[in-house]
């Protein structure tokens, strides 16, 4: 070969070495890992915080949304990952944070499409996987349910690393055995008032999504909301028209402090609840609860009235269950899941006193249930 070409080739080959080196630097390019429980282990590329968590798996089917799923309180001490296969799209805004922050431990998707996401996660700590089979993984949830996951991003992460990972996967706790609504509900009372005020509610705070908040705020209805273990007669002292009790995370029978002061409150005034609160209230019934195998997570889940029969599409977030049978005479279910029949909503025969499992505050939607916002004001008129 001429010397001319030789010297050529050498310089070309100098020339990307160093690119390469340079762009490593600019950008650093992290490995990142997703460890189950099961023994099934993912390799793909770190985004968002070098950092390592373990949580319980869970899946989301919701297209869009991907800022209000992960401020949603209710899925602290859980690894989400989206069916969804670009996220990141179109940006990150606070106006549509659902807290004060990320609250899922870690981010699981196919493809982040925009910086912007990768941004949010670096700041609030959080770490994410991409590049991954996540339709794999997804079916497998489905089949053998949620599982204890490992999380890791990192320059560099060996092969003897994920086996540790994955002992360390197997002793972390479950869900259940965590006390999760401690981390998130508020530390103290906040009064959201309104200019024309037509009604007050103390709102237990279990982690509530803010847009409980503003959907009844809006309705120009004060929310005063309260720390979850706010006592019973804190909480009779703001003289509410009704009581909400929110949304939030983990096994609600832990709560057993919140279930006792709920029983307390039954036949004394009006109560209400969304999600965790339905289940919290069907606790404080008598009822039972239990861990479903994959839960409802998503923005299209039919539920239907048994009232009118009519069908609604909802946005759902919740992995346990009420179970309809142990429910007393007087205590109703409202709302049925279609997929599954499972319990969505429960009404006292009696007492004005209702709940759903399913969300009618939803963003980014649907909003189909949004008017239980009113009929939760309308219990005003039954006290
Ligand atoms: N969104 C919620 O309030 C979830 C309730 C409960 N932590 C569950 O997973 O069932």
């Amino acid at each position: 070969m001429p010397s001319f070409w030789k010297a050529f080739i050498n310089a070309l080959f100098i020339i990307t070495t160093f690119a390469q080196s340079y762009i490593g630097i600019l950008v650093k390019i992290m490995e990142a890992v997703l460890v189950l429980e099961n023994g099934i282990v993912f390799k793909g590329k770190g985004f968002g915080a070098e950092k390592e968590v373990f949580g319980e798996l869970v899946f989301t089917t919701v297209m869009t949304g991907y800022v209000e799923v992960l401020t949603d309180p209710s899925y602290k001490g859980q690894i989400v990952m989206m069916t969804y296969p670009l996220q990141g799209n179109y940006g990150v805004k606070k106006e549509w944070f659902e807290s004060d922050g990320i609250k899922a431990e870690g981010f699981v998707v196919r493809e982040v499409t925009n910086k912007a996401l990768d941004d949010f996660l670096k700041e609030y700590n959080v770490p994410g996987i991409q590049d991954i089979d996540t339709r794999f993984l997804t079916r497998n949830i489905r089949d053998k349910g949620v599982v204890k996951s490992c999380l890791k991003v990192a320059e560099k992460i060996s092969d003897e690393e994920i086996k540790d990972l994955l002992d360390k996967v197997k002793k972390y706790k479950d869900i259940s055995d965590i006390d999760l609504v401690p981390l998130v509900s508020t530390k103290e009372t906040i009064i959201h008032k309104t200019t024309n005020r037509k009604a007050r509610c103390v709102l237990i705070d279990c982690g509530v999504k803010l847009n409980i908040i503003r959907s009844l705020v809006k309705r120009n209805c004060e929310v005063v909301q309260v720390p979850y273990n706010t006592k019973y007669d804190e909480i009779l002292e703001y003289k509410p028209d009704f009581v909400l009790i929110s949304n939030g995370p983990g096994d609600p029978a832990r709560l057993k402090e919140v279930i006792k002061c709920i029983k307390n409150l039954i036949g004394v005034v009006p109560i209400t609840g969304i999600c965790l609160g339905n289940q919290l209230l069907a606790l404080a019934f008598g009822g039972e609860t239990y861990k479903m195998k994959f839960g409802h997570r998503g923005g299209n889940q039919p539920v239907k009235d048994l009232k009118t029969d009519k069908v609604y599409i909802t946005s759902q977030n919740h992995g346990f269950a009420v179970r309809e049978e142990s429910l007393p005479d007087d205590v109703k279910v409202s709302f049925i899941n279609l997929n599954d029949m499972t319990v969505e909503g429960i009404k006292h025969n009696d007492l004005p006193i209702f709940s759903v499992q399913f969300h009618p505050e939803a963003r980014p939607g649907p909003h189909d249930t949004m008017f239980l916002f009113d009929d939760m004001i309308k219990l005003k008129d039954r006290k």
